[in-house]
C-alpha cells in the first residue's frame, strides 16, 4: 500500500515550479486531480490517515530550501530594499507547501470542491479522534482551512430562502441535516417553511443544491419563551402573513452541514445576513433573538449531585431548607431520590416538585451557562457560539421545551440569546478578548442567587 501511495503521490503532486518560472509552468492535466481523488476515495479510513500523513510530510514545504533562503534573507538585510524584498518574496514562495497547488487544481475540477471539504472533514475527525498527532497534518489542516475560507467567503456565497416550493431533495437535505430539533415528518418541515416562518441557507456555486449552513426563524409578535409555541399546530386561517404582526425574529435552529467548514464561521455570517434580509422585508421588525437549547445542563447537574454526595451528607448546592422541602415530597434520602427522579425525567409528573425545583434549577442553570468555563470561554458550546457572535445572554425560560429531549437535555429550560444590533460588534470583540459574558438583569440576579445559596 505504501508503494501504491508513493506512486500516486509522485504522479499527482507536482513539484513546486522553480521560483523563476512560477506561473509559467505548463497547466496540470485534470486527470492528475481525478487520479488523486479516485485513489483517496478508494482508501479505507485508517489508510486515509496514513496517506494524509505522507502527503503532509513528504509533499509539503522543502524545509532545507527554506532554511537556506532564510539565511540569505538575513544577509540581504544589509543590502538595498529591492534585494531584501526579492529575498523575502523568494522565501515566501518556498514556504508554500507542494500540496497547496494540488488542492488548487482539485478545486477546479467537477466535484473537486466537495472532495476537499470531505477531505478536511476526514482530517478534523482524525485529529479529534486522536488517530494522528502529526504536526504536518495540523499544517495541512490549517492550509486547507485558509483555502476554504477564501472559496467560501460570504461575498461569494448565495443566500437561498427555502420554501415549500423548493426542490424536494433540498427540503429532504434540510430535514436530514437538522441538528437541533429533529424533523419527524413532512408536516414538521412544512410548518417550518410555512407562514410566519423563514428558512435560509448559504450555498456555493461550485456545489449547487448543497446547503452549507441553514437557519430557521419564527416571525412573532414578541420573543418566544418556549419551543412548543413555535412547533405547536397553528390554526389553519393563518395561511398568509400580516406583516404588522411581525415584530420579532426568533432563531430557533441553525445547523452547519459540512464538517470541513469548521472554523469558517458561516453560521455567524448567516445570522447577520438573515437579519439584514428580514429587516428589508419587515421594516417593523426590531427584536432579534435566538431560542436556544442548553445541551449538557442535566448531565452537569447530575454529576454535581453525584460528586457532592459524600458519606450521606447533603450536597451544598441546595440549602438545607430546600432539601427539607424536597424530602417531604420525595422521602429520604432526598439527594438519592432527587437524582433518580431527575435522571429519569420522573420529576416533571409532580407539579408540587416542579414548583419547588423551579428557583433551584433556574439558578443552577444560570450558573452553568454564565459561570462554567472551558478555557475561560462559556463551557456550553451553544452559549459560546452566540456570545462569540455578540449576542447577550438575555432570558432563561422555565418549561420552555417539555419534550422528552428538552427535559433530558436541560430540565426543560431554554435560553434566549438576544441580538441587540447596535451592540453586537462591541460585545463580540469584548467576549473574544476578555471572555466577559454580556448578560441581562435576570441572568445576573439568578447567578447572584446561586452564589449566595449554593456552594459548589
Ligand atoms: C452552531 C453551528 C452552526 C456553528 O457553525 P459555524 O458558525 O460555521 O461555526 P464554526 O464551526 O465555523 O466555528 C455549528 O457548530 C453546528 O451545526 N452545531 C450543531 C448544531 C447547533 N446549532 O448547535
Amino acid at each position: 500500500a505504501a508503494s501504491a501511495m508513493e506512486e500516486v503521490l509522485r504522479r499527482t503532486v507536482v513539484p513546486l515550479p522553480a521560483y523563476e518560472i512560477q506561473g509559467k509552468s505548463p497547466p496540470v492535466p485534470e486527470s492528475n486531480s481525478m487520479e488523486f481523488i479516485n485513489f483517496y476515495r478508494s482508501l479505507e479510513t485508517s489508510q486515509k490517515v496514513a496517506f494524509l500523513e505522507k502527503v503532509s510530510q513528504e509533499f509539503g514545504v522543502d524545509h532545507q530550501a527554506v532554511a537556506e533562503l532564510a539565511l540569505k534573507l538575513v544577509e540581504s538585510q544589509k543590502r538595498d530594499a529591492a534585494t531584501m524584498l526579492q529575498a523575502e518574496d523568494r522565501l515566501r514562495y518556498y514556504l508554500t507547501p507542494r500540496y497547496l497547488a494540488l488542492f488548487g487544481h482539485i478545486s477546479r475540477v467537477e466535484g473537486g470542491m466537495k472532495f476537499l471539504l470531505d477531505l478536511r472533514g476526514d482530517v478534523i475527525e482524525a485529529l479529534a479522534a486522536k488517530a494522528t498527532d502529526s504536526p504536518h497534518i495540523r499544517g495541512l489542516n490549517a492550509t486547507l482551512k485558509s483555502m476554504l475560507s477564501e472559496w467560501f467567503s460570504v461575498g461569494l456565497l448565495k443566500l437561498e430562502r427555502i420554501t415549500w416550493k423548493s426542490p424536494c431533495e433540498l427540503l429532504q437535505k434540510i430535514s436530514q441535516y437538522e441538528a437541533v430539533h429533529p424533523v419527524r415528518n413532512w408536516t414538521d418541515i412544512k410548518h417550518r417553511v410555512g407562514p410566519y416562518r423563514r428558512c435560509y441557507a448559504f450555498t456555493n456555486g461550485a456545489m449547487p443544491g448543497e446547503p452549507l449552513v441553514f437557519l430557521h426563524v419564527a416571525l412573532t409578535e414578541e420573543i418566544t419563551d418556549n419551543i412548543q409555541t413555535i412547533f405547536g399546530g397553528r390554526t389553519s386561517q393563518e395561511l398568509t402573513e400580516d406583516e404588522k404582526k411581525v415584530k420579532a425574529a426568533v432563531f430557533y435552529s441553525i445547523s452547519s452541514t459540512q464538517v470541513g467548514l469548521q472554523g469558517v464561521e458561516l453560521g455567524n455570517y448567516l445570522i447577520k445576513r438573515v437579519v439584514r434580509e428580514l429587516q428589508s422585508e419587515f421594516p417593523s421588525l426590531d427584536q432579534f433573538s435566538s431560542l436556544s437549547p442548553i445541551p449538557g445542563f442535566t448531565v452537569w447537574l447530575l454529576g454535581l449531585l453525584n460528586q457532592q454526595r459524600n458519606d450521606g451528607r447533603r450536597s451544598k448546592i441546595l440549602m438545607d431548607t430546600e432539601w427539607q422541602e424536597i424530602e417531604r415530597l420525595v422521602g429520604s434520602p432526598a439527594p438519592e431520590r432527587l437524582r433518580k427522579l431527575l435522571s429519569t425525567n420522573e420529576w416533571v409528573h409532580s407539579e408540587q416538585l416542579m414548583d419547588i425545583l423551579k428557583p433551584i434549577l433556574m439558578r443552577l442553570c444560570s450558573w452553568y451557562l454564565y459561570g462554567e468555563k472551558h478555557r475561560s470561554y462559556a463551557l456550553n458550546q451553544v452559549a459560546n457560539f452566540h456570545l462569540q457572535n455578540g449576542a447577550t445572554m438575555w432570558r432563561l425560560n422555565w418549561k420552555a421545551d417539555m419534550s422528552p429531549r428538552g427535559i433530558s437535555a436541560s430540565c426543560g429550560m431554554m435560553v434566549n440569546y438576544r441580538y441587540f444590533l447596535p451592540d453586537i460588534g462591541a460585545n463580540s470583540a469584548k467576549y473574544l478578548r476578555t471572555k466577559v459574558i454580556e448578560a441581562s438583569e435576570q441572568i445576573l440576579n439568578l447567578v447572584s442567587q446561586f452564589q449566595k445559596n449554593s456552594k459548589l
